[in-house]
């Protein structure tokens, strides 16, 4: 499964290249949408999740939402392995919960480090995204086919053009929510999208990104034959506040989650809450995820009607392992995560 893709079929040829840039050809979005077509019978499916993500965050489904998986992808078998367990989770819990599955392929850093499997596949530090845009459509249409709704983050801002159609939410990081060029290709996206905090835990960025999202643009881009293209979009009604912590100080309490949905209601915007149960509300520690989750499932059970969606980072086994020669199947190379079992036991006691 970890297979490379031959790169001659993948038309990485170099273009030019200057002391200071290489220009290497890639696939169009049209031909690595060709090359791994999704069926019509699939892009219906692919609707359904997309309208079943969008009647939980406005409240039309009681159900929670559940964004569950891997905090980056770096193997494909095991990401397979563990989106089987996860549908078999997801059915038997389909009564409560809304089970997305984490496939994320592109890794915001802080300074430096491995990006993800959409930009270096093969993790030499030199880049591979002819192959690295292949395999990950690869394993998104494979994922699917499986029968689970799929969440990415949304990074680079051609990225969605090569993958989108397989993705049922996706994510805007703490790190570019409050970049334009990323409202602009939230304006356009057809799936709803969750605006993370920023880093130091400020929500009034995440607003501002709502709002900009739900508005029509212009911009620059590549159309997907591969042009230069003026994009025109026409905004996004549907996106909501992800809380994920900042600095070192959480956001997952009840005065905390209160607080914020003031600030979107006073803002004219959807009050829909999204609790991200790692990043800096664990402190980095998966473990914390357990009882976050149950804390805020507690909250909404006593009747906070704004709480929809939880964010987990899990993996087939628990926590994180550098990237060497020894590598545990299954385990992240990012942040940790709750292991299955953890994840089972949470999911199944929430
Ligand atoms: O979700 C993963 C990380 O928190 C994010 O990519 C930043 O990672 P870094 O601080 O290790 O670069
Ligand atoms: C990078 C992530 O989160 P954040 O943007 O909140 O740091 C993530 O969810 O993988």
């Amino acid at each position: 499964m970890n297979m490379p893709l031959n790169a001659q079929t993948l038309d990485s040829e170099p273009l030019t290249r200057t002391p200071h840039r290489q220009e290497t050809r890639l696939p169009t979005a049209l031909e690595l949408r060709g090359r791994f077509p999704v069926s019509e019978a699939l892009a219906r499916r692919i609707d359904g999740y997309r309208e079943q993500v969008r009647q939980v965050l406005h409240g039309e489904d009681d159900r929670t939402l559940i964004v569950v998986g891997p905090c980056s992808i770096h193997d494909e078998q095991a990401a397979l392995e563990y989106g089987q367990k996860l549908k078999a989770l997801a059915d038997d819990l389909s009564d409560r919960f809304l089970i997305v599955m984490r496939a994320y392929l592109e890794k915001p850093r802080t300074t430096v480090g491995w990006k993800g499997l959409l930009y270096d596949p093969e993790r030499t530090g030199r880049g591979d995204l002819a192959q690295g845009l292949a395999r990950s459509r690869r394993l998104l249409l494979e994922l699917s086919e499986l029968g689970l709704p799929l969440a990415t983050e949304a990074l680079g801002p051609f990225m969605m053009d090569y993958l989108g159609d397989l993705v049922s939410w996706t994510a805007i990081g703490a790190r570019t929510t409050e970049s334009q060029i990323h409202r602009e290709m939230v304006s356009g996206l057809p799936m709803p999208v969750g605006f993370k905090n920023g880093t130091d835990g400020s929500i009034g960025v995440a607003i501002n990104a709502m709002k900009s999202g739900a508005h029509p643009h212009h911009h620059m881009g590549i159309s997907h034959c591969g042009s230069p293209a003026m994009i025109s979009t026409p905004g996004n009604p549907d996106t909501h506040l992800v809380l994920r912590g900042g600095r070192g100080i959480t956001n997952y309490d009840e005065l905390s989650i209160a607080r914020a949905v003031e600030e979107l209601d006073k803002a004219g915007v959807n009050t829909a809450i999204m609790v991200d149960c790692s990043h800096d509300n664990a402190r980095k520690q998966a473990e914390r995820q357990v009882d976050i989750a149950r804390e805020v499932m507690a909250q909404k059970n006593k009747g906070n009607r704004q709480i929809r969606a939880l964010m987990l980072e899990s993996f087939l086994q628990p926590g994180r392992q550098d990237d060497d020669d020894n590598l545990i199947y299954g385990c992240s190379l990012t942040d940790p995560c709750l292991g299955w079992e953890q994840t089972e036991t949470l999911l199944r006691s929430l």
